[in-house]
Formats: C-alpha cells, sequence, structure tokens
C-alpha cells in the first residue's frame, strides 16, 4: 500500500473533527424544533448528508422555500453549530502528526466537504491548519454535493492528482459513496457511523478511530 498515493482528500466533518452531535443537535433544533419538520433525532441523523440546500429540499420538498430564506436557514444552522462547537473545538486526535509526516512525503492535501466555506475557514482558521492543504473544496464550489463525486474530482483536480491516486478520509456512507463513484479508495473513522453500515462498499482500504491507527503507516510508511 506504500507509496499508492499522491494525495489525501479529508472530508471535514467527523473526520478531522468529531463534531457531528453539534451538527445533529443545530439541525435537529431548526427542522423540528423551529419549522415543525416530523423528524426523530434519528431521522435527523440519517438526512444529514450533502450540502444545507439539498437537505432542506430532501426535508421539505423542492419549491417549499425561496433560495434566499434556504440561505437564511443555513447561515442560521452553521452559526448554531458553531456556537455549541466552539468551546469543543480539537482536532481528532494524531491528525495533525499525520498530516505533518504525509506533508513530508510530497502527498498533495485537500479538503473535500459538504460544509459551506464558513465552516471550513471556522475549522481550519482556529485550529491553525490552513497551512497544510493545497485544495479546499465546499459546498459552495460543486453543483451536487456527495454522494455525488464531484467535491472529490475536483479536489483531485485542484491538487493535480489522478483519482486512481487519491485516497478519501470519511466518515460517512455517503461519502463513502461519492468517493467509490469518483473512482478512489477510503479510509473511514468510525466517529459517527459503525462498519457494519459500510457493508455495501469494497473501495475501503480500513477502519480507524484516529489518526494513532497503525494503518496509517502502512500507508505512508515510517518517519
Ligand atoms: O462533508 P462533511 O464535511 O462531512 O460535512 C457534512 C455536514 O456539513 C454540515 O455543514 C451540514 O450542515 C451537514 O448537514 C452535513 O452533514
Amino acid at each position: 500500500m506504500k507509496g499508492k498515493y499522491r494525495g489525501f482528500i479529508f472530508d471535514l466533518n467527523g473526520t478531522i473533527i468529531d463534531d457531528m452531535v453539534y451538527h445533529t443537535d443545530a439541525w435537529f433544533d431548526i427542522l423540528v424544533s423551529d419549522l415543525g419538520a416530523k423528524l426523530s433525532y434519528e431521522n435527523v441523523k440519517s438526512e444529514m448528508y450533502g450540502k444545507n440546500s439539498e437537505l432542506l429540499k430532501r426535508v421539505f420538498g423542492d419549491d417549499y422555500f425561496d433560495e434566499k430564506t434556504i440561505e437564511e436557514l443555513s447561515i442560521n444552522k452553521e452559526k448554531k453549530y458553531q456556537k455549541l462547537y466552539k468551546p469543543n473545538l480539537k482536532l481528532i486526535s494524531g491528525f495533525e502528526e499525520f498530516i505533518d509526516r504525509a506533508s513530508g512525503k510530497a502527498i498533495g492535501m485537500a479538503i473535500g466537504s459538504a460544509a459551506i466555506m464558513f465552516n471550513i475557514d471556522f475549522v481550519i482558521d482556529n485550529l491553525n491548519i490552513r497551512k497544510y492543504f493545497q485544495a479546499l473544496v465546499s459546498a459552495d464550489d460543486v453543483d451536487k454535493s456527495k454522494p455525488d463525486p464531484e467535491t472529490f474530482l475536483k479536489a483531485a483536480e485542484q491538487l493535480k492528482v489522478e483519482p486512481s491516486s487519491c485516497l478519501v478520509f470519511e466518515d460517512a456512507p455517503k461519502g463513502v459513496e461519492a468517493a467509490l463513484n469518483a473512482g478512489m479508495d477510503v479510509v473511514v473513522l468510525t466517529t459517527m457511523h459503525d462498519k457494519h453500515e459500510f457493508s455495501n462498499f469494497d473501495n475501503i482500504v480500513g477502519f480507524i478511530e484516529d489518526y494513532e491507527d497503525p494503518l496509517l503507516e502502512k500507508i505512508i510508511g515510517k518517519g
């Protein structure tokens, strides 16, 4: 496996930071408490993929909100999320050491997220990790988000690495599906979903809890 990959593409939420519970809480507040959607907490969790606009249209129907309202709801959700999560904002264990080593081995590094840039900026600037990434692809940069492959294909293009030489780091089944659609292998972070939820996929090279896992040494080598 060592030397197979020339680009690493990281999902953001649940992959670089362990924050999915804060997204679920913020979405539950907006969708259920404020807007009256008939969804359980578990339903909210399973609807939470893709762009905010895609999620709102999936839950309420395509024509329920105008674009201006969708934009406002999306920003309100992220402000709520950032307020809830900020006191706990931290990288998943071993992440910075891992990307620092990968950078030293000339592996290109990107973020490919369904989050809007407002959230990507919030994470990478507060944690001071912007310097590691040569490409950032957010919800604002694609027509269709995950499970569509556009996010990861754009990241590969910006890194100037063939999709087949990119390794994606993801925590969500829809993200693994997006990587499969892009022709990319995946390492799955088990922060939010159990292993059995990924049994349909054949592009997974391994499951890790954090970046201290020995699997990563097999991928980039020692030192
Ligand atoms: O693609 P990522 O980085 O996991 O981000 C996904 C999440 O990004 C959040 O900003 C959205 O509001 C969530 O609904 C979505 O699940």
